[in-house]
């Protein structure tokens, strides 16, 4: 009798061991769920693998906040883009050079004195689509710094309470992870004059970015710079461009610059050798790079279709023919008048107030902005001021 009274003790000690266990682990698979974090916690576990294995050291220990940022580094080895890929802006690209890119390959040659030193803030201002984040990227690839992109929409997500945590973890990480570069796009967007009407956080979130990038100036071993870039630079604050002591003008191409896009964009394609790249440059007046991209884009469908219908006609075509001059003229012959209507409409339509008249590729660039803080604003006013992570 004793005897079955253990046994029956014994199996429902088991009963609830195992209930107690499967409990457990219900419990911890739901908060995993439940972690809003766990994606990307996961991609920056990945990154930061990866980056430790090109840094040729270990795992760096790293918060939540900076996980989050892990996800916007990226590896100067995966990044395609070199100055060579870039038509033009020579003289732009030899200033660069000797400002940022020596500095942080070199550092012990600016390691002597105050004079000497890296640059810990350099603007990039132009019209959209005329090259300026390809010269940020070719700049980490040439320096062999990684490359933090920062995307203000990644600071004000469903973290917005703790933006200025996560504008710590930009600095923080950068710090970790150093030679680095800080990029951010569209600048004015971030770090615009301050209006009256701006929501707190973000002018916390300003004045915290700042207060970090004064602590990066004065340190001398800190291999970490500011690379921002916009359309609007008359947007940005004083204080911002008191900061960015270097900047650069990337405009609009001139025909010799857009000959040497034009060469650029079709290096390595399937061309006919006697395209005479000056006389298209040419007829591209007003084109920016990301212009000319198109046009190759569009081109390149020609030989396409023209294998097509020799197929249809029965032949049998291995690779298709080369792309000719004449293909990228008849892309110009349409786009043209595409492009003089589309600048009619602009003229028409988006006379904003208050905006520069410098061209019509920076009125549409305005109107975007426009509406990008409107979404912005009507997104802070919804945004509890602090939610967490
Ligand atoms: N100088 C250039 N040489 C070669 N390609 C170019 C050049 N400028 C622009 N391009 C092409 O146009 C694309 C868009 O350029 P990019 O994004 O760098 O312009 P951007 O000035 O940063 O524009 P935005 O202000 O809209 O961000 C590039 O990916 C590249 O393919």
């Amino acid at each position: 009798m004793g005897g079955s009274s253990e046994t029956k003790f014994l199996q429902e000690l088991v009963l609830y061991a195992a209930s107690a266990a499967l409990s457990c682990l219900v419990l911890f698979a739901g908060l995993r769920h439940l972690d809003p974090n766990r994606e990307a916690s996961k991609k920056a576990l990945e990154q930061k693998k990866e980056i430790a294995k090109r840094l040729g050291r270990p795992l760096i220990q790293t918060n939540p906040y900076e996980d989050v940022i892990a996800c916007d580094v990226i590896n100067p080895d995966r990044i395609d883009v070199e100055f060579d890929s870039i038509g033009g802006l020579e003289t732009i690209k030899e200033a660069l050079y000797e400002l940022v890119i020596l500095p942080l390959r070199r550092p012990e040659l600016f390691s002597h004195g105050k004079l000497l030193g890296p640059q810990k803030g350099v603007l990039l201002y132009g019209p959209p689509g005329t090259g300026k984040t390809m010269l940020a990227k070719a700049i980490a690839k040439e320096s062999g710094a990684v490359f933090i992109n920062v995307r203000i929409s990644n600071l004000m997500s469903k973290w917005f309470g703790d933006a200025q945590k996560l504008v710590a973890a930009v600095f923080s990480l950068a710090y970790k992870l150093q030679p680095a570069i800080i990029f951010i796009d569209e600048v004015d967007s971030f770090l615009g004059q301050r209006r009256t009407t701006d929501h707190e956080a973000l002018t916390n979130m300003k004045t915290e970015f700042m207060a970090l990038w004064d602590g990066f100036t004065t340190d001398q071993n800190a291999q970490v710079m500011v690379l921002a870039a916009t359309n609007r630079p008359s947007e940005l604050d004083e204080a911002i461009l008191r900061r960015l002591p270097q900047a650069f003008e990337i405009g609009m191409p001139d025909r010799r610059e857009r000959a040497e896009i034009l060469k650029v964009i079709l290096k390595g394609e399937r061309v006919d050798e006697s395209i005479d790249y000056d006389y298209i440059a040419s007829l591209c007046e007003g084109y920016t790079g990301s212009d000319l991209l198109e046009l190759c884009k569009k081109a390149a469908y020609f030989p396409i279709r023209d294998l097509l219908d020799e197929e249809k006609k029965g032949k049998k075509c291995r690779l298709s023919r080369p792309l000719f001059q004449s293909d990228l003229e008849k892309v110009l012959a349409t786009s043209t008048k595409t492009r003089i209507a589309a600048n009619e409409y602009t003229r028409s339509n988006s006379q904003l107030p208050g905006y520069p008249r410098q061209s019509d590729d920076y009125q549409v660039q305005a109107t975007i902005n426009e509406l990008s803080k409107l979404v912005v604003s009507q997104i802070l006013n919804l945004q509890p001021d602090t939610q967490d992570p």
